[in-house]
């Protein structure tokens, strides 16, 4: 299947502009993206067993050695299960049906005025009178691709790739500068959540702004309000107002809501980046179960081992540009290799 497109359409942009959404400047004309694999949904790779990670021969009875002392038995090593489980995956990929979501061509472009700081001549010919500049950052350029149904994408990328203003797209908090995003399904997302957030109202109370944001009636989230507090593990916090919580209990009870609004397609941008490992293990476990209902799920992690746990499918992304659509190992591999041998530092002009 391929699921990338980006070669195939216009890049002039405004005749897919969709309506009330042009911000900024447009996007110039960027040549196609690098590199765009045709990404068939990956199997996972099969689980590995835990006891194949024990090292030969530590089961086999003990052999007697004369020179050991007698006495104390070495008591039997266990076999180690280093290889992290991997969590038996429930979801399918189909290609039968339309997608969950598509990205057509999408360019988002940040306009931003800022003053100059005003060099002392230029102070002196200006009589102190600074300098108003614009600056524009391309934070997506022209990225095209699909995402089918049953998938479970992870998008990887280095800071300041483009991951949060893609997953701003998708949420709907930031419409494209140009081209196309379509999504068949309702959206459960982190961002448009914490972007509900009140810092001074309890947690419940949150609770409930979350629920209402996402078109659920007062009855419905009352109803859920429990289960959501007993999911986030926040104790009496769930009564504090939210300006108390360390950003670990926030991340927890956002990431408690979005997942508890039966959602159809759900965003989470490195929500558990501030969860301790219980906690990271649970939400795993939760987003695996959603993913049997869910039509996709779209993770941002700088965590290789989230992704590859999590996803079935995935893109890395760099300075705005699509540059891989592969399994979360293919991609992995390659954007650690790129981490080692690229230039990943940004200025100004690289945008
Ligand atoms: N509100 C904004 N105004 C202007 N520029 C912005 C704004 N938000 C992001 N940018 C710029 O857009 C680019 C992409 O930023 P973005 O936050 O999407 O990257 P990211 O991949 O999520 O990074 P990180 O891994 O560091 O969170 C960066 O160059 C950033 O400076």
């Amino acid at each position: 299947m391929s699921s990338l497109s980006a070669s195939e359409v216009s890049t002039s942009g405004d005749s897919r502009r969709p309506s009330g959404t042009a911000t900024g400047a447009n996007a110039p004309a960027q040549p196609a993206d690098p590199q765009q694999p045709d990404a068939p949904a990956a199997p996972s790779a099969p689980d590995a067993p835990a006891d194949q990670t024990a090292p030969a021969g530590e089961e086999a009875a003990p052999k007697p050695k004369a020179k050991k002392p007698a006495g104390k038995k070495p008591a039997a090593k266990k076999p180690a299960a280093t290889v992290e489980p991997r969590i038996e995956r429930k979801y399918q990929v189909d290609t039968s049906v339309p997608p969950a979501v598509s990205v057509q061509d999408v360019s988002i472009t940040y306009r931003t005025t800022f003053e100059k700081v005003p060099t002392l001549k230029s102070a002196i010919v200006r009589f102190g009178r600074g300098e108003r500049a614009v600056r524009e950052v391309e934070a997506i350029q022209n990225m095209s691709f699909d995402v089918p149904v049953g998938t479970a994408l992870g998008i990887l990328g280095a800071n300041g790739a483009g991951k949060s203003t893609l997953m701003r797209a998708l949420a709907g908090v930031l419409p494209p500068t140009s081209g196309r995003i379509e999504v068949r399904g309702k959206i459960s997302s982190l961002l448009s959540l914490g972007v509900g957030f009140n810092s001074a109202l309890t947690g419940r109370e949150n609770v409930v702004l979350g629920g209402l944001a996402q078109g659920l009636t007062r009855e419905q989230v009352a109803e859920r309000a429990d289960e959501i507090a007993d999911f986030a593990e926040i104790g009496e916090f769930m009564d504090m107002p939210m300006r108390t919580y360390s950003s670990g209990m926030s991340q927890r009870l956002a990431f408690a809501v979005s997942v508890h609004m039966e959602p159809d397609i759900l965003l989470i941008d490195e929500a558990l980046s501030a969860g301790d490992a219980k906690f990271k293990n649970k939400a795993a476990a939760k987003m695996d179960e959603l993913m049997s209902s869910a039509r996709a799920m779209f993770l941002v992690s700088h965590s290789l081992g989230s992704i590859r746990q999590l996803c079935n499918d995935a893109i890395w992304i760099h300075k705005g540009k699509l540059m891989m659509r592969g399994t979360p190992e293919e991609c992995g591999a390659a954007y650690t290799k790129f981490l080692e041998v690229g230039e990943t530092a940004f200025t100004l002009e690289d945008f």
